[in-house]
């Protein structure tokens, strides 16, 4: 259930890349608890609306605030620490270090041996170990196996099992399920849904809107910069949100529940 106050508000958002108009007049609300579908035509401005979540585009002007205290410096680091994930397909763990390894990557736990600090292999090993097992990789798949041999699914679980021990209040995902089995798909997606039901705001960017209209509790789509719909899935059927992405944002008569 959503709480009343928003996770993440966006106020009144402008980035201009040098002349280019990339996000024009952005608002919108994110709630804890909520899986969003953040979807639109490539270049509608997706990536970059959640790059200045990240920290990783500081916008031209706009508000952004989190939990309530409006952002001041944009920075990787300091969403980081206020539990923002990005989980995309590509990116985010070392292909050639180990499931513990990339499990704590940039979180590493040191133990001390006679006051000189060693990484603690150990913790790493156990916590990732237990973790993995939860979100459902193989059996035969363990802990000091390098990421190298993870099916996309599996590094998907990896990346979402870490969201969840490390405490993250934000999970973003960046098309999570391109090039996975349809198996695979599923699982990655339920775990979408796991993530929402304890709690998490899930933001998931997709060009499936099928897909997504059947996870998330609101859609929010984007179109040359611009929020042009942001609708609950339960007010507003896949056929009509795809003919509004169809249209870019031109009026659609076709709406009505699923
Ligand atoms: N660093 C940048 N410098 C200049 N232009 C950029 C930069 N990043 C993005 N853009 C432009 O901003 C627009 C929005 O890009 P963005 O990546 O946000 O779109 P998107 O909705 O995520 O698209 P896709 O679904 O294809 O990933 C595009 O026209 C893109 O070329």
């Amino acid at each position: 259930m959503a709480s009343t106050t928003p996770l993440i508000q966006v106020k009144n958002l402008q980035l201009y890349f040098g002349a280019f108009h990339a996000l024009k007049n952005v608002s919108v609300d994110f709630n804890a608890g909520e899986l969003i579908g953040l979807v639109g035509d490539n270049g509608a401005g997706k990536t970059t609306l959640i790059r200045v979540l990240c920290g990783i585009h500081k916008p031209t002007s706009g508000e952004v605030w989190f939990d309530g205290k409006r952002v001041e410096k944009f920075h990787p680091k300091l969403a980081i620490d206020q539990g923002m994930e990005t989980i995309q397909q590509s990116v985010g763990l070392c292909d050639n270090l180990s499931i513990a390894r990339n499990f704590y990557l940039g979180r590493e736990p040191v133990r001390r041996i006679m006051g000189i600090p060693i990484l603690d292999f150990k913790k790493m090993r156990d916590m990732s170990s237990k973790v993995i097992r939860e979100f459902g990789l193989r059996d035969n798949v363990s802990a000091d196996d390098e990421v190298e041999r993870l099916s996309g699914g599996e590094r998907q679980s990896v990346k979402i099992g870490r969201a969840v021990e490390f405490k993250n209040r934000v999970v973003i995902m960046d098309e999570p399920t391109n090039h996975l089995s349809v198996r695979e798909r599923e699982h990655v997606n339920e775990l979408a849904v796991a993530l929402k039901e304890q709690g998490l705001l899930v933001i998931y960017i997709t060009h499936d809107i099928f897909q997504v209209h059947k996870l998330a509790d609101r859609i929010v789509i984007m179109e040359n910069g611009e929020k042009i719909e942001d609708a609950l899935t339960s007010a507003m059927s896949a056929d009509a949100l795809e003919e509004i992405i169809r249209q870019g944002g031109r009026k659609v008569e076709k709406r009505g529940a699923v």
